[in-house]
């Protein structure tokens, strides 16, 4: 029988697969068929496959598409409403003051596309989301062809689209019911953080998490002050709380975790969790520093997310990236610290891991679905260049991203995107800032 042909055959410059480590592929070509990766070959050998296009990529370093493992999609269209304060000022003073006034379904609906045509220009092909009316974020990325872990949020207080915890449980659990087949999209449950929910809530979602096999996504330790609270308030520590509540696991995603103790860390490696580190909103809200390094070093699984963008204030994950292998330097002391190649492997492997994607997508391997991205390495800052992903990391902006396909699908041509209307996101935004302002 002869091969069906591919349906697409790319050839650029790089290829960096980041699995194996540390390789650079020069002049070789990935071939999609059915929206997986179906080839990786030299150049030469490649271009002997039929295919129906072929797609020349010179000077572009093509790379697994990046994973943004932590954000609050929606609150792009609250980007710049509070800056320049601590968490729980940020927080209580004005993030949940604007929230109870301002989002509804609408909102949600608006705010999630503006953050997914946001992130697919900047190279990030999936993300997880934990904000109000999952199932309006669900449905808005399954229109815009991306890729993402939608969370179910819990708090014990009424928020936007849920009156309580169990109408919140209520709700995701027909989410998880109406989404188990979907192709690109994975719910899990989204616990804001140890100081908003209960015990007896945390033990539902251990339940349910086991019986669903779903992650379970939540901000820990934050900020010092979040640890001392509650040491001061029940004794322990909240991680070691999560623990004796029989949440940690190879499914469980802390986010932040800037206060790393001795036994947070024997915890942490002996559940097999992951840590979802978010340096820029960890720096502007100036919460602390994970210690990247010393969890690396444990070998504990280390993702990056931009948080929302209203701490952040981008959703630029590439920048993250670059912010991340900056700041394990610093707080290791260290220079050697996550070098540029773990820094990427960071913002795609390790982010599929996290979200228990990480046999599906996270690398350019065969059988894993094309979620893959060419950067364009071609301006003056990038020149000369040694080593790609040196630069691409240290000398490249996000203004580089020229191409993102999603399960083989081109969501991204030459910088433009192919399923959304950029001016009329625009002109959404604009018109809730002017609403929000004028009140
Ligand atoms: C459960 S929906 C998300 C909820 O979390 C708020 N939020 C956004 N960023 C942070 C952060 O860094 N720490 C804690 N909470 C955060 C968001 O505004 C929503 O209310
Ligand atoms: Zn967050």
């Amino acid at each position: 029988m002869p091969e069906a042909p591919l349906d697409l055959l790319l050839l650029p410059t790089w290829l960096v697969p980041v699995e194996p480590a540390g390789v650079v592929l020069r002049d070789h070509g990935l071939g999609i068929r059915d929206g997986r990766i179906t080839l990786i070959a030299p150049r030469s050998e490649a271009l002997r496959h039929p295919a129906t296009e072929v797609r020349e990529l010179p000077h572009c370093l093509l790379a697994p598409g990046l994973i943004n493992a932590h954000g609050h999609a929606a609150m792009t269209l609250l980007r710049g409403i509070a800056d320049d304060l601590p968490l729980m000022t940020w927080l209580h003073e004005h993030i949940w003051p604007a929230e109870g006034k301002w989002v509804d379904e609408d909102f949600v609906r608006d705010g999630t596309d503006l953050a997914i045509a946001e992130q697919i220009k900047g190279g990030i092909s999936c993300f997880s989301d934990m904000y109000f009316y999952p199932q309006t974020a669900a449905e808005r990325v399954h229109n815009a062809g991306v890729r993402a872990q939608i969370t179910v949020p819990v708090l014990d207080f009424p928020v936007p689209g849920a009156l309580n915890a169990a109408e919140a449980l209520r709700t995701g659990l027909q989410l998880f019911d109406d989404l188990k087949q979907h192709p690109r999209i994975r719910i899990a449950f989204g616990p804001h953080a140890p100081y908003t929910v209960s015990d007896d809530k945390l033990e539902q979602i251990r339940v349910l998490a086991d019986e669903l096999d779903a992650g379970i996504h939540m901000h820990v330790h934050e900020t010092a002050q979040e640890v001392a609270e509650a040491v001061a308030k029940h004794g322990e520590r909240p991680l070691a709380r999560l623990a004796r509540l029989g949440l940690l696991g190879p499914r469980f995603q802390a986010v932040h975790m800037t206060q790393i103790d001795d036994e947070d860390l024997a915890l942490l490696v002996e559940h097999n969790c992951s840590i979802v580190h978010c340096p820029e909103s960890n720096l502007k809200l100036a919460s602390g520093f994970c210690p990247v390094e010393r969890l690396w070093q444990a070998g504990v699984n280390v993702a990056i997310g931009t948080d929302g963008a209203a701490s952040n204030n981008d959703l630029d994950l590439l920048g993250e990236t670059r912010t991340a292998a900056l700041l394990a330097k610093a707080v290791a002391g260290s220079a050697t610290a996550l070098n540029a190649h773990s820094a990427l492997r960071m913002a795609t492997l390790n982010g599929a891991r996290a979200l228990g994607l990480e046999t599906q997508t996270g690398s350019l391997e065969l059988g894993k679905l094309a979620d893959v991205v060419a950067f364009d390495l071609s301006g003056l800052a990038q020149q000369p260049i040694y080593d790609p992903v040196s630069q691409l990391i240290y000398a490249s902006g996000r203004d580089c991203v020229k191409h993102l396909w999603v399960g083989g699908k081109q969501l991204l041509d030459d910088g433009r995107l192919t399923r959304m209307d950029e001016s009329e996101l625009i002109a959404k935004a604009r018109e809730w800032g002017a609403r929000i302002a004028s009140k």
